[in-house]
């Protein structure tokens, strides 16, 4: 479970994220919608511990700033950063020993199978293109086995075989319990994916859904009554 109580975060004078509050329970998918310079990456960083801020975040109802939650989970940026002299075989192995992790040998071969890695293992992170390295930080967040998954704008770069995967390893964290927060602008990504979506504009959680609540209702729909159109802040 992800919790986020009260999160406030200011770029000097600027609030970025204003008193935000979300739940998101295990096993469910939770997308974060807003326009550009909404504060979407800005609540993602600070849960990924990147940011100072104020407020509470509880990964499984630990705070966030501690070790044993950051055990728990895994982020994949917005744009992906590798060690330029470690293979992506390496990056992998560095993950597993950092986290400690139980993930075997043959679920690594397969991730990097599933994402067509597996003949890029040998590879420099310096050697890779933008779209395999957006992979990489997948497979690395995928090895840590974590409860909770950050995803930020994880579709941009990928090309329609690793989206169509990348949906399909969603579904497998969620029906395997895991907690998952995407957040994006690309409302068709994550149309049949979502079980509880935020819509944010301007600091704020503006409203939120759960599937339920929707009824035939599709992301789209929702969203565009929630802001009533896709402005930007101009801030950003
Ligand atoms: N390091 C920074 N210093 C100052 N202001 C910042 C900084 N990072 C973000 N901001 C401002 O905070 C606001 C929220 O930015 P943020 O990146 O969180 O938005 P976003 O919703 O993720 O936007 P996008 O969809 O464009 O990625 C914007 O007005 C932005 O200009």
């Amino acid at each position: 479970m992800l919790e986020i109580q009260d999160l406030s975060k200011s770029y000097g004078k600027y609030l970025a994220v204003d008193k935000v509050n979300f739940f998101i329970p295990d096993g469910q998918v939770g997308v974060l919608l807003g326009p550009n310079g909404a504060g979407k990456s800005t609540i993602i960083k600070c849960i990924a511990g990147l940011l100072r801020y104020t407020g509470r975040i509880g990964i499984q109802a630990i705070d966030a700033k501690t070790l044993e939650a950051k055990r728990l989970f895994a982020y994949v940026p917005e744009i992906p950063s590798m060690f330029e002299a470690l293979t992506v075989r390496e990056h992998i192995e560095y993950i597993r020993r950092a986290y400690n992790s139980n993930v075997t040998d043959e679920e690594i071969e397969a991730m990097l199978s599933r994402f067509d890695l597996d003949d890029k293992q040998d590879k420099l992170g310096n050697e890779l293109s933008k779209g395999m390295m957006q992979k990489v930080s997948i497979c690395c967040a995928l090895a840590v086995k974590p409860k909770v998954i950050l995803l930020d704008e994880p579709m941009v770069g990928l090309d329609p075989k690793a989206i169509k995967e990348l949906k399909e390893v969603v579904k497998e964290l969620r029906d395997q319990g895991v907690t998952v927060l995407i957040s994006t602008h690309m409302l068709e990504m994550v149309e049949n994916l979502w079980d509880v979506m935020f819509v944010m504009e301007k600091s704020h959680i503006i409203g939120s859904y759960n599937k339920a609540e929707a009824g035939e209702k599709d992301l789209d729909d929702l969203f565009f009554e929630m802001t009533g159109s896709w402005e930007t802040d101009g801030d950003s």
